[in-house]
């Protein structure tokens, strides 16, 4: 396990943990001489030979004065570099955000990295690191200490030997259903996180038409679980404080029966008794520690996983030899026979699909639910690789240039919040920081965020909120807008959210794309028959796959699929016509 993390540490934190593993195994060797010196010592003690005796004595100081130094050493080290491993293991963390394809990002995933960040890193340097010096005082403290007993008395030793392997098999048993405990706690706490999100942010709809109270069912069953899977975690943790305790005092008692028993009526000296007695108790002390640091090695065992598991995360591949994107000017974007399947599904979301989009033209593409309209946008910038095919801008396949040449090229307006807990200037200008004045008010005004920054007190300084939530849906959207406006990118996806608009933001979305003809290339998924009417084509997917395509007046005129949904609107939720065509329910 150890191992494993280290290979996905960096290096000064790898230099960190084998500094620390060196320092613990000195502090083991000398605790463990220590503790043998006792046996010469008690020997010349009850032998009543001073001189020796404050020979051994001297030693005996002077190597257990070593062991506290090289305690207290290790203990000291041990915490800074728990700490710098801490702010590594996030700041790579943290880095590796900008690594995962964008495909990762989704609420299941968001959800375990809010723990992998903050529980976890402390979790797996904190359990690790300051218990290694623990681990080695354990594993090798008691070798030491079983050398010296058998010297005084095999039959002690060869007990200890035995007794040994059997509080580690008591001690693996419970710890392994320890782990399973905390496997079971960690999916519960994610499934907990997930629904604890979606019910706060579900709270508007949830409270105007949730009468079957699904989404507080949903909470309280996940906390449910989480509140069962924390008891099984306490039972089996108390379960397995008994178990090892129990072992251990068996092992003691045996070693104490074996020397009395060897040494009954012979006439053996008290020095080696007391001295096997004592070896005895400082045998298992260890053992015991060994026992309860391994154990908390073995819980940090499954975030361990998570961690390695995140960090081994591929990036999308990068070309050893990058093609250049043109830096000016619309691109055009093709699908050259693309099929996708997300990781894990069974079936493809993308099957066959062929589109041209020409250099500054708008493409709307329509479709029922589910139908991967979306996924179709999001590949553009490469949010996941295609399968099969490929998509290229201009004429350089999205796969054959960086990805960050890649991401300024395409301005992205999606559904999901992207603002920052900022004010109004910073979000707009977070690709431009360089904009002039000029180009501010250009952005604000064709992307209607002028009106906003009129209104609200703080001008351009008002502060957005988390997750932009000080903003309403259309708000957000128009910041959006100026953010991409100024970004002048080549290409623009657009996923029109249908419910977040009003009727300013719609128009203002309307006119921008409008205005962007010939200055650059956009796909819109298209949720309203506006935007569709001005397209220079639209395309139809059904299933994953293009069914029709042309202008909208074509399309019409073909009475296709596009005509179909047009008439049978029930068919799609999302299909909202014009407002003029809206009849009363
Ligand atoms: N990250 C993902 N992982 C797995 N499957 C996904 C993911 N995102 C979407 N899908 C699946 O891919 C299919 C197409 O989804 P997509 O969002 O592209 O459809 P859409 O046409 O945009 O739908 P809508 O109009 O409802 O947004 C759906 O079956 C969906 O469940």
């Amino acid at each position: 396990m150890i191992s494993e993390l280290l290979s996905v540490l960096d290096r000064d934190t790898v230099r960190g943990y084998r500094a620390q593993i060196v320092r613990s195994v000195i502090y083991a060797v000398l605790e463990g001489i220590t503790i043998a010196l006792t046996l010469p010592t008690l020997a010349a003690v009850v032998a009543g030979d001073t001189d020796a005796s404050v020979r051994w004595l001297i030693a005996l100081a002077v190597l257990a004065a070593a062991t506290l130094l090289a305690h207290a050493h290790t203990v000291r080290k041990g915490t800074r570099a728990t700490f710098d491993a801490m702010a590594a293991v996030q700041s790579l963390e943290v880095a590796q955000l900008r690594r995962v394809p964008l495909a990762w990002f989704g609420a299941t995933n968001n959800a375990g990295l809010i723990s992998l960040l903050w529980p976890g890193a402390i979790s797996i340097t904190r359990n690790i690191l300051l218990n290694l010096g623990e681990l080695a005082r354990g594993l090798i403290t008691p070798v030491i200490v079983l050398i010296a007993a058998a010297f005084v008395s095999p039959a002690a030793a060869v007990v200890m030997v035995i007794a040994a392997p059997c509080m580690f098999l008591v001690h693996r048993i419970t710890t392994r259903r320890l782990e399973e405990a905390e496997r079971a706690d960690h999916a519960a706490n994610t499934e907990a996180t997930a629904r604890v999100i979606e019910y706060a942010e579900a709270q508007p709809v949830l409270r105007s038409a949730d009468r079957n109270n699904l989404g507080m069912r949903l909470l309280t069953d996940s906390l449910d679980e989480l509140d069962a899977a924390a008891r099984v975690g306490v039972r089996t943790e108390i379960l397995a404080r008994a178990g090892f305790g129990t072992a251990v005092n068996v092992a003691i008692s045996a070693v104490v029966a074996v020397v009395g028993w060897a040494m009954l009526g012979t006439g053996a000296d008290l020095a080696a008794l007391v001295a096997l007695l004592t070896l005895s108790l400082r045998f298992t002390e260890p053992v015991m520690a060994v026992a309860t640091t391994a154990r908390m090695l073995r819980t940090s065992r499954a975030t361990v996983r998570r961690t390695v598991d995140y960090l081994r995360i591929a990036p999308l591949p990068e070309p050893g030899d990058p093609q250049i994107l043109p830096a000016e000017g619309p691109l055009s974007v093709t699908f050259d026979g693309v099929d996708f399947t997300y990781p894990g599904a069974d079936e493809p979301t993308l099957t066959g699909v062929d589109l041209t989009v020409p250099a500054g033209t708008v493409t709307a593409v329509v479709g029922p639910s589910g139908a991967g309209k979306s996924t179709l946008l999001r590949l553009v910038p490469r949010f996941a690789d295609v399968d099969s095919g490929a998509i290229r801008l201009g004429d350089v396949d999205v796969r054959a240039t960086t990805t960050d040449r890649l991401y300024p090229s395409v301005g992205m307006i999606l559904p999901e919040v992207t603002l920052l807990d900022r004010s109004i200037r910073d979000n707009v200008t977070a690709f431009r920081p360089d904009a002039t004045d000029e180009e501010l008010a250009w952005a604000a005004q064709v992307s209607g965020v002028d009106e906003i920054v009129e209104r609200l007190p703080g001008g351009w300084d008002a502060p957005v909120g988390p997750l932009g939530g000080d903003l309403s849906g259309g708000e957000r959207q128009r910041v959006q807008i100026a953010r991409v406006a100024l970004q002048r990118p080549a290409v623009v996806v657009l996923d029109e959210a249908t419910a977040a608009l009003d009727t300013l933001s719609e128009q203002k979305i309307q006119a921008w794309v409008r205005g962007l003809a010939g200055r650059a290339t956009v796909i819109v998924v298209a949720h309203r028959m506006r935007i569709v009417d001005d397209a220079d084509q639209v395309v139809v997917v059904q299933n994953g796959r293009i069914v029709e395509s042309g202008t909208a007046d074509e399309l019409r005129a073909a009475d296709g699929a596009f005509a179909r949904m047009r008439r049978t609107r029930s068919d799609t939720s999302e299909w909202a016509l014009d407002e003029t065509e809206e009849v009363a329910p």
